[in-house]
């Protein structure tokens, strides 16, 4: 029997995409709850970050004019941080400190290390240029531009900026609810002993932790039997809990492959050996409207698809700007003798040199192999029907990029 044909990867995630609905509620968290949600709003900068010119060092602020070689400046205020600044007098110098606010008058400042002090003031051994060690008022944020943008992923980062900014109450997106549904008889979960036959179930902790990073709330997580009743009954059950399931495993050609089959049955299911390695076997349908994402069960196969498929319907739904990634282009340290029809994601970390990084490949890249992804900092592609020689320039998504 012909094998069906390979549907490139562009084409199931178009059609993925034009069925992913966005979320229509929001909420307002607490700023320190506000991690790995989604921006509902546009955050403009409602003032100038920081508010004031201030001090970048711990030293003294001057009149750069009033400085001459050998010649002591008296000083006549002293400004810690979190106080008000005041003014500076003439030919006189402030003690100020790292954050201090710049008193009017000063317009530059030297380090405690190039300053003399005695009871005369301070006298400076060095040049000083006007503006040096002062930080500018508005330097981070300046008041009235855009800081964050309508679906951007509250990162620390993130968190932290809209502290600066005063923001104490965050509008999110309502997370995106989603189930996990791991399939195969094989599986127990860690904690238990294996009996003959049977493996760890990995797949229900990568997406666990996938999920969480993409700011998803995890509706229901169960381990399904081969059996077509139960996975008929769970499917449902997620799905009405659920605005999004994700399953894992029981989508290729054998009998025993229940998910395919019951969505085969209860929906417009869309099957596809998608030309990516790993990750040929793909399901989508929806069972009662909400949208079933079937992955392949092989764990290395489960980050993959997630990340290339799953992750850019889940940021459409949340209303992310960004649908896919970037990425950035690098030569390989590796060789693929042997072309593929599929693309290949080769689980790969950079090599760096003072002066350029590479790619290395994982060398075993059998898509059982999760231990290649712990190795790993991204995904290096490689083409369809394409040989690799070290040289070679290659698409590489670090797994930061993919999940942020
Ligand atoms: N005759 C064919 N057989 C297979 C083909 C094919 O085209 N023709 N494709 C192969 C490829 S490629 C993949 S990928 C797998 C996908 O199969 P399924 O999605 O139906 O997944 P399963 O058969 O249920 O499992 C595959 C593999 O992964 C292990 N697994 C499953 N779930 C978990 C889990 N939660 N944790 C850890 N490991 C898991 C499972 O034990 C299997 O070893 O089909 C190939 N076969
Ligand atoms: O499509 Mo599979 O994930 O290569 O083993």
């Amino acid at each position: 029997m012909a094998a069906p044909q390979l549907t490139p990867l562009e084409e199931a995630l178009s059609h993925l995409l034009s069925q992913a609905k966005g979320l229509d509620t929001r909420e307002t968290v607490e700023l320190p709850d506000s991690l790995h949600r989604i921006l509902a709003e546009d955050h403009h900068v409602p003032a100038d970050v920081p508010p004031a010119d201030n001090s970048s060092v711990d030293g003294y602020a001057v009149r750069f004019e009033d400085v001459h070689p050998g010649r002591a400046i008296p000083v006549s205020i002293r400004i810690p941080a979190g106080h008000p600044p005041g003014e500076l007098a003439p030919g006189t110098a402030a003690r100020i400190f790292t954050g201090s606010e710049i008193p009017a008058g000063a317009n530059a400042v030297v380090m405690q290390e190039r300053v003399d002090a005695s009871d005369d003031g301070i006298v400076i051994h060095t040049d000083v240029s006007e503006g040096q060690n002062i930080r500018r008022r508005g330097q981070d944020l300046t008041e009235g531009c855009m800081a964050l943008p309508q679906g951007t992923l509250i990162r620390p980062q993130e968190m932290g900026l809209l502290a600066s900014m005063g923001f104490a109450r965050v509008p999110v997106q309502r997370r995106l609810r989603v189930a996990i549904l791991t399939t195969g008889d094989e599986l127990v979960d860690p904690g238990k002993p294996l009996a003959a036959g049977q493996i760890y179930n990995t797949n229900r902790y990568t997406l666990l932790g996938l999920l969480a990073q993409a700011g998803c709330e995890v509706t229901l997580c169960e381990s399904l039997a081969d059996d077509r009743t139960a996975t008929r009954d769970t499917l449902f059950r997620a799905a009405d809990a659920s605005d999004l399931v994700i399953t894992t495993g029981g989508v290729s050609v054998g009998e025993e492959d229940h998910v395919r089959v019951v969505l085969e049955e209860s929906s417009t299911l869309s099957l596809w050996r998608l030309a990516i390695k790993p990750g040929k076997p793909l399901a989508f349908g929806h069972m009662n409207d909400t949208p079933v994402i079937g992955l392949p069960g092989n764990p290395a196969s489960v980050l993959v698809t997630f990340l290339m498929v799953a992750m850019p319907f889940i940021r459409k739904c949340q209303g992310r700007a960004r649908l896919t990634p970037t990425g950035e282009t690098l030569p390989a340290d590796f060789s693929v003798d042997e072309p593929s029809i599929r693309r290949e994601f080769i689980r790969a970390r950079k090599a760096c040199l003072p002066d350029r990084c590479t790619l290395e490949a994982y060398p075993n890249q059998n898509s059982g192999v999760l231990s290649s992804a712990c190795w790993a900092g991204g995904l290096a592609v490689v083409p369809e029907n394409t040989r690799v020689s070290p040289g070679d320039l290659l698409t590489y998504y670090s797994f930061e990029e993919l999940l942020a």
